[in-house]
C-alpha cells in the first residue's frame, strides 16, 4: 500500500541545498597519504549551536524556499538568457519516484494559482540565494556571459562565482532580512542566477523523528566550480566553514572534529566515487535529463539501541504510509539483522560519530550509490 502521508502539511517545508565542489590546487592537493580521488573539495558550513534544527552540524549551503524564489518578477531577470516555460533547463524530468506523496504547499501560493516559475527553477534560485546569504558566494551570470557548459572540441567548462561587489555586506544584510532583495541585487548587478550550473543531484525528506517536529523536502543540487571562491560566513546562522575532500570530511567526522547528519554523510560517501572534478562534472551533465530521486529514509531502532536507516531498494524498506509516521523498532540486534539480510541499501547509526553504509543493490536509474563503508572495529 502506498499513499500520501497523513501528517500535518504545516510540518513540511520545501528546501534546497547546493553541494559546491571546487577544483583544488591548494595545500594538501598532492599529499601522499590521501587517495587519488582528491582533486576537489566541497564546501561545508557549520550551523550555529542556537539553530533549532541540526544545531552545530556541518551541512551544504541551503535553506527553505521563500515565496520570493517563485516570483514572476524573475522573468525579466532571466529574459537575456532564457524564457519560460523551461528557462533553458531542458525538458522537465520525468517524475521517477511517486512514493511518498508529501503534502507541501508552495510558500504563499493560493490553491490552483498558476506558478510563474517551475519548481526546479525556483528551487535552484533558492539554493543560489542561500549560498549567498550563508556563505557570500554569488552564483550569478552577467548579461552576455555564456552558460552552455560545453565549448566545441574542449572539455566542459566549470562554473565561476561572481566577484562580490564592494557593497556586498549591505546587500547581504538586506537579502537576509527579506529574500525579495536578492532579485533587486541581481537587477542591480545586471546578472541572472546561474541556474544552469546547478545539476539535480538528489532529494531527501526528513525521516519521522517525532510528532510536530519540522520536516524538510530538500532538493540537493551539485555545482562544479573551477576553484574555491572566497567564503564569507554570516556568523549568525553559520559559524564556521571548511573546504574538505570527501575522505577528509569522513575523517573529520570520525575524529569528532565535525558532526554530519545522515544525508550529508551519505552524499559525502557518494562523492568519494569520483576521481576528479572533471569526472564529477561529466557525470552531472550526462545524468542531467534524468532528474533526481527523492528519498524518505525509514528509521528502525534495534534491540541493542542502534538505528538502521533504510533507503529505497533495501529489502526491509516498505513503501507503506502506515510505517512512515512512526519509528520502526525490532527485537533483533543490529548484527543479527545484518547477518540475515542480502539486499542492502542502508546506513547503520552505530553512534553519533560512526555510521556505516551497506549497499548491495544497483541504482534504479543512472545515479551512483556510495560504496560500502564500514570502519575497522578499533575505531569504535
Ligand atoms: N543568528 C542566528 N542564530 C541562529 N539561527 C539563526 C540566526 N539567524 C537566523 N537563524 C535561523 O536560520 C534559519 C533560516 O535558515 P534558512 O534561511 O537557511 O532556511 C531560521 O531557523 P528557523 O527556521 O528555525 O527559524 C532562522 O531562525
Ligand atoms: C540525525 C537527524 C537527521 O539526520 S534528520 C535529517 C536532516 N536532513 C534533512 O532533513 C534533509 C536534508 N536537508 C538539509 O540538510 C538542509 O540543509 C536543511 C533542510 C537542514 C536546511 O535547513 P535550514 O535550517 O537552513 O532552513
Ligand atoms: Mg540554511
Amino acid at each position: 500500500m502506498s499513499g500520501p502521508l497523513r501528517t500535518d502539511p504545516r510540518i513540511w517545508r520545501q528546501a534546497a541545498s547546493v553541494v559546491l565542489a571546487a577544483g583544488w590546487k591548494g595545500p594538501g592537493a598532492a599529499a601522499s597519504s590521501l587517495p587519488p580521488a582528491e582533486g576537489f573539495r566541497v564546501l561545508l558550513l557549520q550551523r550555529s549551536s542556537s539553530q533549532a534544527f541540526l544545531p552545530g552540524a556541518h551541512v551544504f549551503p541551503g535553506g527553505v524556499l521563500d515565496r520570493a524564489d517563485l516570483s514572476a518578477d524573475w522573468l525579466p531577470i532571466f529574459a537575456p538568457h532564457h524564457k519560460p516555460p523551461r528557462f533553458g533547463l531542458g525538458p522537465a524530468p520525468a517524475q521517477t519516484a511517486t512514493f511518498p506523496v508529501v503534502p507541501i504547499s508552495r510558500p504563499g501560493a493560493a490553491d490552483g494559482e498558476a506558478a510563474a516559475l517551475p519548481d526546479d527553477v525556483a528551487l535552484r534560485i533558492c539554493a543560489i540565494r542561500e549560498a549567498f546569504e550563508e556563505a557570500g558566494v554569488l552564483l550569478l551570470l552577467p548579461r552576455g556571459a555564456r552558460h552552455v557548459p560545453e565549448s566545441q572540441g574542449s572539455a566542459p567548462e566549470f562554473a565561476c562565482a561572481l566577484e562580490p561587489p564592494p557593497d556586498v555586506s549591505a546587500w547581504r544584510t538586506r537579502v537576509r532580512g527579506d529574500a525579495r532583495h536578492f532579485l533587486d541585487l541581481c537587477a542591480h548587478l545586471d546578472c541572472t542566477p546561474n541556474i544552469w550550473a546547478l545539476h539535480a543531484w538528489s532529494g531527501w525528506l526528513t525521516p519521522f523523528i517525532g510528532e510536530k517536529l519540522r520536516r524538510f523536502d530538500t532538493s540537493f543540487f551539485l555545482c562544479c566550480l573551477s576553484e574555491p571562491p572566497p567564503i564569507q560566513i554570516d556568523l549568525a546562522e553559520v559559524v564556521n566553514c571548511r573546504w574538505s575532500s570527501p575522505s577528509e570530511a569522513t575523517e573529520s567526522f570520525l575524529s569528532k572534529e565535525i558532526w554530519l547528519a545522515h544525508p550529508q554523510f551519505y552524499e559525502i560517501r557518494r562523492l568519494e566515487n569520483f576521481a576528479s572534478l572533471s569526472d564529477l562534472h561529466k557525470f552531472c551533465l550526462e545524468h542531467a535529463l534524468e532528474g533526481s530521486e527523492r528519498w524518505l529514509p525509514i528509521n528502525c531502532v534495534t534491540a541493542d539501541g542502534m538505528m538502521i536507516q533504510l533507503y529505497p531498494g533495501d529489502e526491509l524498506y516498505l513503501e507503506d504510509s502506515d510505517f512512515l509516521e512512526k519509528v520502526l523498532s525490532t527485537e533483533k540486534k543490529t548484527e543479527e539483522i545484518m547477518k540475515e539480510g542480502q539486499k542492502f541499501h542502508r546506513l547503520v547509526h552505530h553512534h553519533s560519530h560512526y555510521y556505516s553504509i551497506h549497499v548491495t543493490v544497483q541504482s534504479k536509474g543512472k545515479h551512483i550509490y556510495p560504496k560500502n563503508y564500514v570502519v575497522n572495529k578499533s575505531h569504535l
